[in-house]
């Protein structure tokens, strides 16, 4: 008997199947000292592993997205590291597509070595999607762009972050009166071209910034944290975005995790969120 190796599906296919069936939350799990605290946790790697896997207890079967914040495991060293490992296992397990909130970019070989840490299935950080930085040329995410086609993963690449220094790069002009963030939007524009039903190759866009001569629409899904505790709304996501909010991930991290460790009230604070955000679908 032969075997067919199955196709992997795209990211985009993923994320529109898991949107369609959760809503567009992405929740971030962002172990802060300072929530670990109000948990009443030691701020060890114990205490970590506690809230972060209460977390995706909590949201992980009700939410389309979870976006852990690679910081915040970090700091625990090796121990923390661990801590992800089980969180990217546990939140796949529960359903929830995992975006790995670690900000990479760096000399295209290195590149390469971030690529295949959090984007091959086989690595115990493999996750469906990454955030990289274009700012070391967007040519330099060459090895994510390969790795995420070669394992049906994707990419969320910064272009307005929801961070007020980020204007002073991102608003740059470029010789050809493109702004740094537009050229950006632009190469994303092209590896989205023909993609259904949606690109797998997305932009990081703040909830936060203010009004944008940049096209938001570039076939391909859009990150966009600031929602919530930074401030952004609903009301933003649809000035921001327009017509293109329908591929838009809000994201919020502290506003869901204050509620915690009550399980129940992280849920339904989701479940509200997404209930809202479903006008702009
Ligand atoms: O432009 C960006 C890019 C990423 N982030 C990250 O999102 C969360 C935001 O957390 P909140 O508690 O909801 O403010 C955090 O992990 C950031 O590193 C961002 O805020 N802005």
């Amino acid at each position: 008997m032969t075997s067919t190796p199955s196709t992997p599906s795209t990211f985009g296919a993923r994320l529109r199947a898991a949107v369609d069936a959760r809503g567009p939350l992405c929740v971030g799990i962002d172990p802060h000292a300072g929530l670990l605290a109000g948990w009443g946790l030691p701020d060890d790697a114990e205490g970590l592993r506690r809230f972060a896997l209460t977390v995706v207890e909590a949201v992980a079967p009700h939410a389309s997205v979870v976006k852990p914040q690679s910081a915040f495991y970090e700091r625990f060293g090796s121990r923390g590291v661990a801590v992800l490992e089980e969180v990217v296992a546990a939140s796949k397990a529960a359903g929830a597509l995992v975006v790995m909130d670690a900000k990479r970019g760096d000399i295209g070989s290195t590149s390469a070595a971030y690529a295949a840490a959090y984007l091959d299935p086989a690595s115990p950080l493999g996750s469906d999607a990454v955030t990289v930085s274009p700012f070391l040329g967007f040519g330099s995410l060459d090895p994510f762009v390969e790795a995420a086609e070669r394992h049906g993963g994707g990419l969320f690449v910064l272009a307005l972050t929801s961070n007020p220094e980020g204007p002073e790069v991102q608003h740059a002009r470029l010789e050809d009166g493109s702004t740094v963030a537009g050229r950006v939007l632009d190469h994303l524009r092209r590896l989205n071209a023909g993609a259904e039903p949606l690109g797998s190759f997305g932009a990081v866009v703040g909830a936060t910034i203010g009004a944008t001569e940049e096209d938001l629409a570039f076939n391909g899904p859009v990150l966009a944290p600031g929602y919530g505790a930074q401030g952004g709304t609903t009301a933003d996501v649809r000035r921001i975005f327009g017509a293109a909010a329908a591929n838009v991930l809000p994201s919020s991290s502290r506003e869901v995790l204050r509620r915690g460790p009550d399980a129940a009230a992280m849920r339904d604070a989701v479940r509200a969120a997404n209930d809202e955000l479903a006008a702009l679908r």
